[in-house]
């Protein structure tokens, strides 16, 4: 396998303010380190997604009956749903090797051309973040996806010619978080389009007992629900989790895993039984306690739990908006019953038989 993914990743799609959450749902350094350990090799090893693990198989032996290349395949999806893994995978089903690198990693159109012209017949190109490749690498794509071919520009100005150059058949695995963003031209030549959904607890249930296994720890069924239940419906986040949960089970125990334990590690660790982590509750706390569930604006709720107004809408809010605790309306950030019970708490309404709805506070 090789990587050219080099390039620094910009901060753009990472979680702006909060890089070390235990609870974000984008690679950090351990993750990176053991994550490939953890990788399940084929389809049958992966979890869930069942959907897309059908129609993926069907297009994959088709593909080998056919002795022919895969169609392109794009995956969309939240990150660590295992985008990275199912490219993998892929791979592998066709007997193929892979290349991986990402949209950020390739700014020139002449990066692209020479990642393109050094594939093997076959080969898997796995590129991460495809939103973000420059818009004439992106053109380059086109032709080569459709006609396996480039045009590679040699020289400036009037005297610029383009010599055709042939390319190998190779399968383009595109990975992206933001299916909405791509240019319709390019999504219109991937074969196969899979959204890859969050995960139900029971499935990371599956993913914690099948990495407890490949890490030799010993794990109880109701400690392993335990984990799942804060894990946000994301298999990384649940790996995550699970190797915290191992280092207090060591320390403060015998090792073996069970409710209890998993509950008390991840209460050091402050993630909730929900998978609310310290910012997502201030900002919840903050909500409830002072502006009476809202409606308040983003900025006064950010300076409330003193954060910039950026983590708060895009690093807590996400999560609580999708667990149905807050909602975004046109006059401010309101919470929903959800959030009052998450926090043990009365609203106000339901303490003075009031009407309902309390003051607008500042944008
Ligand atoms: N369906 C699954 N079954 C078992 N483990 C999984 C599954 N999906 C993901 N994982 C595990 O979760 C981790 C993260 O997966 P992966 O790197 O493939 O996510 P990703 O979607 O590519 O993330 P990103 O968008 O950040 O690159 C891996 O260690 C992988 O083992």
């Amino acid at each position: 396998m090789n990587w050219d993914d080099t390039a620094p990743h910009t901060a753009e799609d990472a979680d702006p303010g909060a890089p070390d959450r235990l609870v974000g749902a984008d690679a950090d350094g351990e993750d990176t380190a053991v994550e490939a350990a953890l990788r399940p090799k084929d389809l049958g090893e992966f979890v869930g997604q069942e959907r897309v693990r059908e129609q993926l198989d069907l297009v994959l032996r088709a593909a080998r009956a056919r002795g022919a290349t895969a169609d392109h395949v794009l995956l969309s999806g939240a990150p660590g749903l295992g985008k990275t893994t199912l490219s993998m995978i892929i791979a592998a089903e066709m007997g193929a090797p892979i290349r991986i690198t990402s949209g950020p990693a390739i700014q020139h159109a002449g990066d692209l051309a020479a990642i393109l012209s050094s594939l093997q017949e076959g080969e898997v190109l796995f590129l991460d973040e495809i939103h973000r490749m420059s818009r004439p690498a992106e053109e380059m794509l086109y032709m080569a996806m459709e006609d396996f071919r480039v045009d590679v520009i040699v020289g400036k100005g009037p005297g610029a010619t383009a010599i055709p150059l042939e390319l190998p058949p190779f399968t383009l695995v595109g990975a992206t978080t933001r299916a909405g963003l791509l240019p319709p031209p390019l999504r219109d030549r991937f074969g196969f389009t899979a959204h890859m959904e969050f995960y139900a607890p029971a499935e990371l249930e599956r993913v914690i007992h099948r990495s407890a296994g490949l890490l030799d720890l010993d794990i109880e069924p109701e400690g392993a629900a335990e984990i799942a239940g804060r894990s946000r419906g994301t298999p990384r986040i649940a790996n995550r989790l699970l190797r915290r949960v191992r280092d207090y089970a060591q320390v403060k125990a015998d090792g073996l895993i069970t409710r209890e334990i998993a509950s008390q590690a991840l209460g050091v660790y402050e993630v909730d039984a929900r998978g609310l982590d310290r910012l997502d509750r201030a900002v919840l706390t903050a909500l409830l306690k002072l502006f009476g569930g809202g409606p308040v604006g983003l900025s006064t709720l950010a300076v409330a739990v003193g954060e910039e107004r950026e983590t708060v809408e895009e690093v807590a809010e996400p999560f609580l908006v999708r667990e149905g605790l807050l909602a975004r309306t046109p006059r401010g950030r309101v919470a929903t019953p959800a959030a009052w019970a998450h926090l043990g708490l009365v609203p106000p309404q339901q303490q003075t038989g009031g009407s309902g709805q309390q003051g607008l506070f500042g944008a």
